[in-house]
């Protein structure tokens, strides 16, 4: 079976990247490109939505895919928590969709190992470095990562200031640094302070391919997903800690 996909962020860094993948993909093929001045009714008769825009747009496009017969892949950052509650609430039943906070196989691990690590340390901290061109901060992996390692925690994490903005953005009760440089792709590192020592998880994206196997692994599942899949933890066979 050939999975017809609509791409809506098509004329941006990642919409690049997805049009190669799916051109290069046996069992893909475009449907339709999305951007800025197309109408949401452009993706209707695919069998897939890959978006990758900013959140408010994600939050329109992916109710009128749901809505009209067509399951998602999301790549676009801000779904945190909150969202990603009311957006399961909205699938019906014989739709999926699946967001994807990090492509990077890599990435998914590093959440992972961090998830674990969370569990034996008090104090906690998360520094991410992205491209200039990154408009949102904190990054979408950040803000996962730290909801995730909260949310694994028996004991909530409370960041130990009040209102010093240069101790970054607090989410989930651990403080996030964003960095915004020309020259890097993507790193985070989770550092973890314990008595006597320190942890740090670190990953780095070195260039965009590194996001190539995760695309095609969420873009062949999509069809067949049901409700809400975050993280490609599932689709790699890794039980999500949380
Ligand atoms: N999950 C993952 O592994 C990854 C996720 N991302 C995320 O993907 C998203 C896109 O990143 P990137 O490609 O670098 O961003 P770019 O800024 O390069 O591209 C943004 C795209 O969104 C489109 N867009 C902007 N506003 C609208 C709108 N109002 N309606 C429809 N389309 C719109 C733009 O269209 P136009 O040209 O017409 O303005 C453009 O095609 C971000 O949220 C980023 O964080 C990025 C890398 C990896
Ligand atoms: O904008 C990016 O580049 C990236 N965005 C995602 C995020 O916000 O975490 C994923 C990856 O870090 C690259």
């Amino acid at each position: 079976m050939t999975i017809s996909v609509a791409l809506s962020g098509a004329t941006g860094r990642m919409g690049g990247l997805i049009q190669q993948i799916i051109d290069e993909t046996e069992g893909l093929r475009l449907h339709a490109l999305l951007d800025s001045k197309s109408p949401a009714t452009a993706m209707d008769g695919a069998d897939v939505l890959i978006d990758v825009t900013r959140i408010e747009v994600s939050e329109q496009l992916v109710g009128h895919a749901i809505t009209n017969g067509i399951n998602v892949v999301v790549g676009t950052s801000g779904w945190n928590a909150d969202r990603l509650e009311q957006l399961a609430d909205r699938i019906p039943a014989e739709r999926g969709v699946i967001v994807v906070p990090n492509f990077s196989i890599g990435s998914v691990l590093s959440t992972n190992l961090a998830t674990i690590a969370g569990r034996f340390y008090d104090s906690i901290e998360i520094l991410e470095a992205h491209h200039a061109g990154k408009i949102d901060s904190p990054s979408g992996t950040a803000v996962r990562t730290a909801e995730r390692i909260a949310a694994a925690r028996e004991d909530a994490l409370e960041a130990p200031f009040g209102e010093q903005r240069a101790r970054g953005e607090v989410v989930a009760g651990i403080p996030v640094h964003s960095l915004r440089l020309r020259g890097v792709v993507a790193d985070q590192q989770v550092i973890f302070g314990g008595v006597g020592e320190t942890l740090t998880i670190r990953h780095e994206t070195l260039s965009s391919d590194a996001y190539a196997q995760g695309i095609r692994l969420a873009l062949e599942a999509a069809p067949e997903l049901r409700g809400l899949t975050v993280g490609l933890d599932a689709l790699l066979g890794i039980g999500a800690a949380a």
